[in-house]
C-alpha cells in the first residue's frame, strides 16, 4: 500500500499574509468547512498573537471542524505559544506550528541571535508546546538558505525536544527541484532520530517553481506538503493544493504516496477562496482556471470525441468540475435547481434560505439563458454577503450614459432601513454610480482595487465585481454580481462599505492590528 501523503493547507495562514487577502473570522471558517469536507489533514487557520480577531478566528475554525487537524502559528516565543494552545483548545485535534528562523541571514540581522541561541530556543519552545498538546510541528524558517550541518543538529534537538513533525520551508523560494529533493534526501539521511518524525515542506513560488520543489521533496521522503488553494501566499504565492494532489494522483506510476483528498472537493474550494479574497483565478491555471478542460482547436476536439484520454490526463468531473455544465434555465425547477447544488456541495441551513436563492435563480434566468455552476457559486456567495450586517442596501440604481455626455447616476440606498436618494455625475458609469452612493453614505474610504471579471463566457454573462476600501488603515474586500456590471460594481462597493463599519474583526496579518 503506498504511504499517506499529508495535506496541510495553510489558504488561511500563509494564504492570508498575501497582500489585501486578509479574510474575517466567518469567512475562514467558511473557506475551513470546505477544506474539511475535501478531507484536507492538516488546517492551519492563523496566527492567533497576530491579533485579537485572528486568535477569535482560529478558535471558530477549531470549534467548527472536527474531521481535520486544526492548527495555530506561533514564534519561538512563549506568549505565541500559549496564545496559540488557548486559540486550538476547542479542536478535537489541535496542533501548535512553532518557528523560528535558522540562515545566517536571517539569525544575525533579523532575530539578532546566535545560532546556539536559537537552537536553545527551538528546544526550549517545542517543549511549551508539548506541554499542551501532542501534536507539535517545528519550522526552521529559511531553511532554504542555512547551513546544513545546522539545520542538522536543530531538527535533531527539536525531534529530541517532541516535534512530531519537521518542516522544511523554502521561505524565499529560492531553490529549484534538483537541490530541493537533495536537501531533504539528505536531512533524513543525516538527522539521527529522523524517523520519528513526518518530514514536511513548505514551498514559495517566488521562481514559479514551488509546486516542483514541493514534488522534489515528496520524491525524496517528505510525507507532508503545506499548499493553499489557488496558491495564495505571501508574495508570489505558496505551492498550489491542487496542482500538488492531482500530480500526485494523476502520477502514481512516479509517487509511491497518495493523499486522502477528495478532489472533486477542489474546484467549489477554489471559487470560494477567489471569491472571498477577490483575487482571480487566471483562465489558464492548472486544474481550477475555467481553460483547464476547455478545447478550442479542431485536431484536439477531434481527438477528444474520439477518446477523451488524446487530450486530457485528468476528467474535469474528478476536481470538481460538472460533467455537464450546461443544465439549469428559467424553466427548470425547485428540483433541478435542487439537486445541482447538492452536486456542488452547497448547502442551506434553512428551507427559507433556499427559496431565497431559488427566487434569485429565476431572477437572473430571467436575465440569461443559461445559468451554469459558476452562477450558482456567486448566487450563493451573494446570498451570504446579504447576511452579512447590511447597513446600506441597493434599492436602485440609475445610470445615464451616452456619447459626448457626463455620465450620471441616480441610486436610492436603504440606510438602516430609511430610503435615501442622491444623483452624481462621473468620468464613467462606475465612477458616477460610487461618487452618487458617497454621497448618501459619506463613506470617506479610499478605492484601492476595482475588478471586474465576467463569471461564465458571453456577453449575457454575470459579472463579478471586487472592491477594496481603506479608511483609516482598515482595508475591506466588497463583492457583488449580476448580469450588469454597474449594478454589480454598486453591490460590490456597498458589500464594502458595510464591512467598514462593521466591528473591527478582519485583521491585517502583517501588521498584527485590527483593521
Ligand atoms: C515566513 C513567515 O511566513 S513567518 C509569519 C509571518 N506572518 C506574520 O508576521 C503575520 C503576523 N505577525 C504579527 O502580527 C506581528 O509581526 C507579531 C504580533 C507576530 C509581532 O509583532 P511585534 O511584537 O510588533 O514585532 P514585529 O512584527 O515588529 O517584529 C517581529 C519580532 O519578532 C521576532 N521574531 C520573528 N520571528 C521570530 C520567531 N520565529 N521566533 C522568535 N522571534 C521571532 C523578530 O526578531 C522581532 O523581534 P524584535 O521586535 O525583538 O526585533
Ligand atoms: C512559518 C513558516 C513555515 C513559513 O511560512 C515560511 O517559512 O515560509
Ligand atoms: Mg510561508
Amino acid at each position: 500500500m503506498n504511504d499517506q501523503l499529508i495535506i496541510f493547507d495553510t489558504t488561511l495562514r500563509d494564504g492570508e499574509q498575501s497582500p489585501g487577502a486578509s479574510m474575517t473570522r466567518d469567512e475562514k471558517v467558511r473557506i475551513a468547512k470546505v477544506l474539511e469536507r475535501m478531507r484536507v489533514d492538516v488546517i492551519e487557520a492563523g496566527f492567533p498573537v497576530a491579533s485579537p480577531g485572528d486568535f477569535e478566528a482560529v478558535k471558530a475554525v477549531a470549534e467548527a471542524v472536527t474531521e481535520s487537524t486544526v492548527c495555530g502559528l506561533a514564534r519561538a516565543v512563549e506568549k505565541d505559544i500559549d496564545r496559540a494552545a488557548e486559540a486550538i483548545k476547542p479542536a478535537k485535534r489541535g496542533r501548535i506550528h512553532t518557528f523560528i528562523a535558522t540562515s545566517p541571514i536571517h539569525m544575525q540581522h533579523k532575530l539578532r541571535m546566535t545560532p546556539e541561541q536559537v537552537l536553545e530556543r527551538a528546544v526550549q519552545m517545542v517543549r511549551r508546546a508539548r506541554q499542551y498538546t501532542d501534536d507539535v510541528e517545528f519550522s526552521a524558517e529559511d531553511a532554504v538558505r542555512s547551513d546544513i550541518d545546522f539545520l542538522c543538529r536543530v531538527f535533531e534537538a527539536a525531534i529530541s525536544a517532541g516535534a512530531r513533525t519537521i518542516n522544511v520551508p523554502d521561505t524565499v523560494g529560492y531553490s529549484i527541484p534538483q537541490v530541493w529533493g537533495e536537501r531533504i534526501k539528505t536531512l533524513i539521511e543525516r538527522v539521527p532520530n529522523s524517523d520519528k518524525a513526518i518530514w514536511s515542506t513548505h514551498c514559495h513560488n517566488d521562481l514559479g517553481l514551488a509546486v516542483a520543489n514541493s514534488l522534489a521533496a515528496v520524491l525524496n521522503g517528505a510525507r507532508q506538503v503545506e499548499c493553499t488553494i489557488n496558491g495564495l501566499g505571501e508574495r508570489a504565492g505558496n505551492a498550489s493544493l491542487e496542482e500538488i494532489v492531482m500530480a500526485v494522483r494523476t502520477r502514481r506510476d512516479i509517487f509511491s504516496c497518495d493523499t486522502r483528498l477528495d478532489t472533486t472537493q477542489i474546484v467549489p474550494a477554489s471559487r470560494l477562496v477567489s471569491n472571498i479574497t477577490g483575487f482571480p483565478v487566471q483562465p489558464n491555471k492548472a486544474i481550477v482556471g475555467a481553460n483547464a478542460f476547455a478545447h478550442e482547436s479542431g485536431i484536439h476536439q477531434d481527438g477528444v470525441i474520439k477518446m477523451r484520454e488524446t487530450y486530457e490526463i485528468m476528467r474535469a468531473e474528478d476536481v470538481g468540475w460538472a460533467a455537464n455544465r450546461m443544465v439549469l434555465g428559467k424553466h427548470s425547477g425547485r428540483n433541478a435547481f435542487k439537486t445541482r447544488l447538492k452536486e456542488l456541495n452547497i448547502e442551506f441551513k434553512t428551507e427559507q434560505e433556499l427559496n431565497a436563492a431559488f427566487e434569485r435563480f429565476k431572477d437572473l434566468a430571467d436575465k440569461k439563458h443559461e445559468i451554469f455552476d459558476e452562477d450558482l457559486q456567486a448566487l450563493v456567495t451573494e446570498a451570504d454577503l446579504e447576511q452579512e450586517n447590511e447597513h446600506f442596501r441597493l434599492v436602485s440604481l440609475k445610470v445615464c450614459s451616452q456619447t459626448g455626455e457626463t455620465p450620471f447616476a441616480n441610486v436610492t440606498l436603504a440606510v438602516s432601513g430609511t430610503e435615501k436618494q442622491a444623483g452624481a455625475p462621473g468620468s464613467g458609469p462606475v465612477d458616477a454610480a460610487f461618487k452618487a452612493i458617497d454621497s448618501v453614505a459619506g463613506s470617506q474610504g479610499q478605492l484601492l482595487l476595482y475588478s471586474v471579471n465576467n463569471i461564465t463566457s458571453g456577453t449575457d454573462s454575470q459579472g463579478e465585481v471586487t472592491v477594496r476600501l481603506e479608511r483609516g488603515g482598515r482595508i475591506v474586500n466588497g463583492h457583488g454580481a449580476d448580469t450588469d456590471i454597474v449594478i454589480a460594481s454598486a453591490k460590490a462597493y456597498l458589500n464594502a462599505l458595510n464591512k467598514l463599519i462593521a466591528p473591527a474583526e478582519r485583521t491585517h496579518p502583517q501588521v498584527g492590528q485590527p483593521i
